[in-house]
């Protein structure tokens, strides 16, 4: 049994506090640290820039907000932005890039220069709405704020003022007794498996704290639809919230086909365009509710237009007061709107950042849903639950935990860092998630078992290890190959195998460490390498990338389709190393090229993990961390080929160990010879 050891919710936030305060300025040291060190092009190198751009149009977009679209010079050829980090809902600034002769300027030029925006669309071009972004210091200032702000209010609470949840999820008190039989319960998704209705009537069954354990592909998102349905029909008002827009997105698009009266917060150019229709903003258009607010701006056009015609002064003056009380009117109404708007949903849905909003500070939910809750700072997900009375939290703790920049300035020894995390409160890497679970215990948790993306032989290992053994691949998928795509690809001994390992023992492949460029103020060694000279750090293998690119081509040689194949690496080295120096992008166009941080929460039918590590010392990095491995293995659908050298690898961990030799024992098993590979 768990022994519950509680928290002191005000020391709690204290040290919240302190670490959110070191956060950000890690954060902004590390930016300001990319743009003082590199140039555009290196920063292009490793992902973080798009350099060689135009401006091929300019418009109004949504909001109002100026939209540039930016496409590749023609004048320099190319006509893709070749492989760039760059997403939707990224903060970019957008600059003049410095010419030739302007070199040695360049890094410094680029920082005080050009207008910054958030990226509103990536494809062939990259479209920007300008005005959205502004200081990194502010935009980073902005989501810490609200942070900072709940976290100041739960340190400055009496103790007679905690909820009866926030009591559960500091441990002053246990979960109650789950309440209520839901063992009759009708299920609306009548294709909802065992496990994922377990996890529906446990949630609706708590009084206080649920957590459903979706590890990859067993549903999680399905689930939570049910659940928001069963608590509908149920007449509960529920947030739903996310730590992105996408993870938001993902459950409006999913839920807007059951016609309920949703609601999205959040500025309309972060949002999908599939979602817009249940945006607030569109709706303080468009609905009904919105027609008091459209008879304003009509009288108020028409008091404007009638100033035109008036000559005398005391006429116009008369007119400007009237036109000053319809404005207030305007406002008026149109706040008016926004409350009917939002009061009149049942289900409303923000970023765990949005539900900080002013929209939402008077409105009270009977359950708040965190999604990819595991993914969440736990500060952010303060934010809603506050004055919340019931939580659901969904996620997988064994997958990465969100990106934390101040860990390395922790200066603290390691076994006092030790003692404050088991505290809880100790570091920004210990989420809700999984503070909750060492304080309770697996029984708040309902685990979903049943996946539905990998072929048995992918899943194997990651069960075994993550997961107790619990997963069980559902027979549609368990035995899925690239043969059988709903499109023709020949048997080859690529195709006809789930599960390939090129093994690169041997020292053939050695690692590199990245080669800084003449242009890097770190390569003549004056200035000692740090964090941000992110290259510098970063490790690549081109032999390694040399047997990717030939797996890869003999899949697509095979007929598997470039857009259904991903390789993935841990390192931004390789990654550029594969893209630039192979130039596989533009080789196999449609083809996805990302790390492996970037890829959580995507699949594809075909993925290839480059390990990059191969020395005689063993050290293997970032491949130490499990749940970056889980992520890497558990991408693919139908075909997963890793590419690594085993003496190396099985060195660097038990676990790494025990994964060379499952691959050894039951993967196709090659050892490639480089001077084959490179007459290739
Ligand atoms: N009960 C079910 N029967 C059939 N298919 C299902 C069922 N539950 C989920 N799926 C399918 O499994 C896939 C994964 O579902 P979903 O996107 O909800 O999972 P997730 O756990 O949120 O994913 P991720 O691993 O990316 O977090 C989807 O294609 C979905 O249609």
């Amino acid at each position: 049994m768990t022994r519950l050891v509680s928290l002191n919710p005000s020391a709690f936030a204290t040290s919240q506090l302190s670490l959110l305060s070191a956060e950000l300025a890690a954060e902004t040291a590390s930016t300001a640290t990319l743009l003082s060190l590199h140039s555009p092009k290196n920063l292009a190198t490793a992902g973080l820039a798009i350099t060689n751009l135009v401006v091929s149009s300019q418009r109004t977009g949504l909001g109002g907000k100026t939209v540039l679209e930016l496409e590749q010079d023609g004048a320099i050829g190319g006509d893709g932005l070749g492989e760039h980090g760059i997403r939707v809902g990224d903060v970019v600034r957008v600059g003049e890039q410095p010419k030739g002769g302007e070199r040695k300027k360049e890094k410094v030029a680029i920082e005080g220069r050009g207008v910054e925006g958030v990226v509103v669309r990536v494809g062939k071009g990259v479209q920007v709405a300008l005005g959205e972004g502004k200081g990194e210091e502010e935009r980073l200032g902005g989501r810490l704020w609200v942070m900072n702000w709940t976290m100041e209010r739960l340190k400055n609470m009496e103790e007679r003022e905690y909820t009866t949840l926030t009591r559960v999820l500091f441990g002053l008190e246990t979960p109650a007794p789950v309440a209520g039989d839901e063992a009759k319960l009708k299920f609306f998704d009548q294709t909802l498996n065992d496990s994922q209705r377990d996890a529906v009537r446990f949630a609706l069954a708590s009084r206080e704290v649920a957590l459903i354990h979706g590890p990859p592909g067993t549903g999680k998102t399905y689930t939570i639809i049910e659940l928001i349905l069963q608590l509908v029909q149920r007449k509960l008002r529920i947030l739903v919230c996310g730590p992105s827009n996408i993870s938001v997105d993902n459950i409006v698009e999913r839920l807007a086909p059951h016609k309920l009266s949703i609601i999205r917060l959040g500025h309309p150019a972060r949002l999908l365009p599939s979602v817009l229709n249940h945006s607030l903003d569109v709706l303080t258009q468009t609905s009904e509710a919105a027609g008091i607010v459209k008879d304003v701006r009509k009288e108020m056009d028409a008091k404007q237009a009638s100033i035109k015609k008036t000559r005398s002064g005391r006429e116009r003056k008369a007119i400007y007061d009237d036109l000053k009380e319809l404005r207030k009117e305007y406002r008026e109404r149109e706040k008016q709107c926004v409350t009917t708007l939002i009061s009149g949903s049942k289900v409303v849905l923000a970023t765990l950042h949005g539900a900080g909003g002013f929209q939402l500070r008077n409105e009270q939910f009977d359950v708040v849903i965190i999604d990819e809750a595991s993914q969440a700072l736990e500060a952010q997900c303060w934010i809603p639950l506050l004055s919340a009375k019931k939580v659901v939290l969904a996620g997988d703790h064994l997958q990465l935990p969100p990106t934390i920049k101040s860990l390395d300035h922790d200066t603290k020894p390691k076994p006092e860092k030790d003692k404050a995390k088991a505290k809880g409160g100790g570091s920004l890497e210990v989420t809700l998630f999984d503070r909750l679970l060492t304080l309770h215990g697996p029984s708040v948790k309902r685990m979903l078992t049943t996946q539905y993306r990998m072929h048995e032989k992918v899943m194997r290992f990651p069960s075994d290890e993550m997961y107790d053994s619990h997963l069980i691949a559902a027979p549609a998928v368990a035995g899925r190959l690239l043969t059988t795509l709903p499109y023709e690809v020949q048997e080859t001994d690529d195709t006809k195998e789930p599960l390939v390992f090129y093994d690169t023992q041997g020292g053939d492949f050695p690692e590199a460490t990245s080669s800084s460029s003449p242009d890097d103020p770190t390569a003549d060694g004056t200035k000692k390498p740090t964090k941000g000279s992110l290259l510098n750090d970063s490790k690549s293998n081109p032999s390694e990338a040399l047997l990717v690119r030939h797996h890869v081509r003999a899949l697509i040689d095979a007929g598997v389709k470039a857009e259904d194949i991903a390789v993935v690496t841990p390192y931004n080295a390789q990654l550029s190393c594969m893209s630039h120096d192979l130039g596989m992008k533009d080789l196999f166009p449609g083809l996805e090229l990302g790390s492996v941080d970037g890829f959580q929460g995507r699949e594809k039918e075909a993925v290839v993990v480059s390990l990059v590590r191969s020395n005689g010392q063993g050290e293997v990095g970032f491949l130490g961390e499990r749940r970056r491995l889980n992520v890497a293995m558990t991408r693919p659908k139908r075909h997963l080929c890793v590419v690594g050298d085993s003496e190396t690898v099985a060195k660097g961990s038990k676990f790494l160990k025990r994964w060379m030799q499952y691959l050894e024992a039951e993967a196709d098993l090659r050892y490639p010879d480089l001077a084959d590979l490179q007459e290739m």
